[in-house]
């Protein structure tokens, strides 16, 4: 027994030395080197399990903003979020309007994007009342900086007044000259909503649709704040006195047609998801100093719901515009943009309002009148008394009948936009294959 007790002792003693003998590492002795990787192994464990756990709340919570469905929208049901057009887009818009064509070109433009529910300052956007507040594709401006602007929303400054409010010119203080739409009947519109619905419009971005530059969103304030654009608008240059030779000629007024459809081409199919308009008519074309048609107001109907307006008409567009399938059922789609864009041909083509009392019975509704002449053979009697040289008979069939096509009445008859920029600018082929067949 004294014997083991001692080799016991002896045994215990050399562990001991062991332990409190120095390792060659630093010359630590070996109980604090095993500290120190059991420390070191309980740090790693703790690393790992917080990053899986990050991981994984990260994770749920883009799976809840996907997937949500509170009343604030958190994108644009109806316009998505595109990039600034690269030249290639822009040369897509320009050139490759035809549908197949746009079908097939890459859609870098849409990248819809997951805005969180709105918690008050979510980019910045809220007024401290100084300084600029750059929002990505536009500006936010205090409701200071319009008043400056507009001198104070002065009656000198208006420009003109339509179914969602009077319209400004303005000056930043920067210098450049923009419209202020100051948005009437907005109590409704919730300012996260709003914020949303706007920075939708605000990206995108065509030659031929009017730019929206900013936004004020203040107390129960709401006002779009848009690129001026200096030539008046089509209704005006159509049916204002401008003497007894229309300024607008023939090739001009094609200009116009095609560039409108080129801007609705856009709308309708150049973005993901696509933008109804709702509202083509004369008035919301408006006009550069070279001509350039540019269209306003897209949005607006989805942003401010039709119960908006104080205009009555605005409940189902624009009299004498509106597809019958829409006035009758309220459906809408592209087509009913289509419709629009058919009597705002023949409009372009005759100079003629799409509802005129003051004329005769049988041409008050200008669809109608225009159907007659057609149908009796007298197309080339439409055609506007203002316009000083007449058209090549060759281009005019070809409009008057991209017009009868638009206003199909079924619906699925009537050409997509991108087709009708094709049928429009025909014209440009004979001389292409000339070209082509010269060399
Ligand atoms: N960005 C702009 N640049 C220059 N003028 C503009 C601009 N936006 C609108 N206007 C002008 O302001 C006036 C009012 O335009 P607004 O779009 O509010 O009404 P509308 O088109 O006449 O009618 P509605 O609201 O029924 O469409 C029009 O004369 C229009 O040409």
């Amino acid at each position: 027994m004294a014997v083991l007790g001692e080799t016991t002792e002896a045994s215990n003693n050399s562990l001991s030395h062991k332990i409190t003998a120095k390792t060659p590492l630093f010359n630590l002795k070996l109980y604090a080197v095993i500290a120190i990787l059991v420390l070191c192994l309980l740090a790693a464990a703790l690393l790992i399990f917080l990053c899986l756990r990050i991981t994984r709340v990260s994770r749920k919570r883009k799976m809840r903003v996907k997937h949500s469905s509170g009343s604030i929208p958190l994108v644009s049901k109806e316009i998505a979020e595109i990039k600034e057009p690269s030249p290639r887009a822009a040369d897509n818009g320009e050139r490759k309007m035809g549908n197949e064509k746009l079908k097939e070109a890459p859609l870098e433009v849409t990248e819809i994007v997951d805005i969180e529910r709105g918690k008050g300052n979510r980019s910045g956007l809220e007024s401290d009342g100084s300084g600029p507040h750059n929002i990505g594709w536009g500006r936010w401006y205090s409701l200071k900086e319009l008043e400056i602007a507009t001198r104070g929303f002065s009656p000198q400054n208006v420009i003109g007044e339509g179914g969602y409010g009077i319209v400004y010119s303005g000056e930043l203080q920067d210098g450049s000259v923009v419209a202020v739409k100051n948005l009437l009947n907005n109590k409704g519109q919730a300012e996260n909503e709003f914020k949303v619905e706007v920075e939708a419009i605000g990206k995108v971005k065509h030659k031929n649709l009017v730019g929206l530059i900013g936004y004020c969103a203040e107390g129960a304030q709401r006002m779009l704040v848009y690129e001026y654009i200096d030539n008046g608008n089509l209704e005006q240059w159509l049916h204002g006195d401008v003497g007894p030779v229309s300024p607008l000629t023939w090739d001009i007024r094609m200009k116009i047609a095609i560039g409108t459809a080129k801007g609705l081409a856009y709308l309708h199919e150049g973005l993901e998801p696509k933008v109804v308009h709702r509202d083509i008519k004369s008035s919301n074309i408006l006009l550069d100093r070279k001509w350039n048609a540019k269209v306003s107001d897209f949005g607006l109907a989805k942003l401010l719901g039709s119960e908006a307006s104080y205009v009555t008409t605005r409940v189902m567009g624009t009299f004498g515009y509106v597809a019958p399938e829409y006035a009758s059922t309220g459906m809408l789609n592209e087509g009913s943009d289509v419709y629009s864009f058919g009597v705002l041909l023949m409009e372009i083509i005759t100079g003629r309002n799409p509802i005129d009392y003051s004329k005769p019975a049988g041409e008050m509704n200008l669809v109608d009148w225009f159907k007659g002449m057609i149908q009796s053979r007298r197309g080339e009697d439409v055609v506007d008394p203002l316009i000083a040289v007449q058209p090549p008979p060759r281009a005019m069939k070809r409009v008057l009948l991209v017009c009868l096509r638009c206003i199909d009445l079924d619906v699925h008859k009537r050409p997509k936009m991108g087709q009708i920029v094709h049928m429009l600018e025909a014209d440009d082929f004979p001389f292409r294959s000339e070209t082509r067949s010269a060399r």
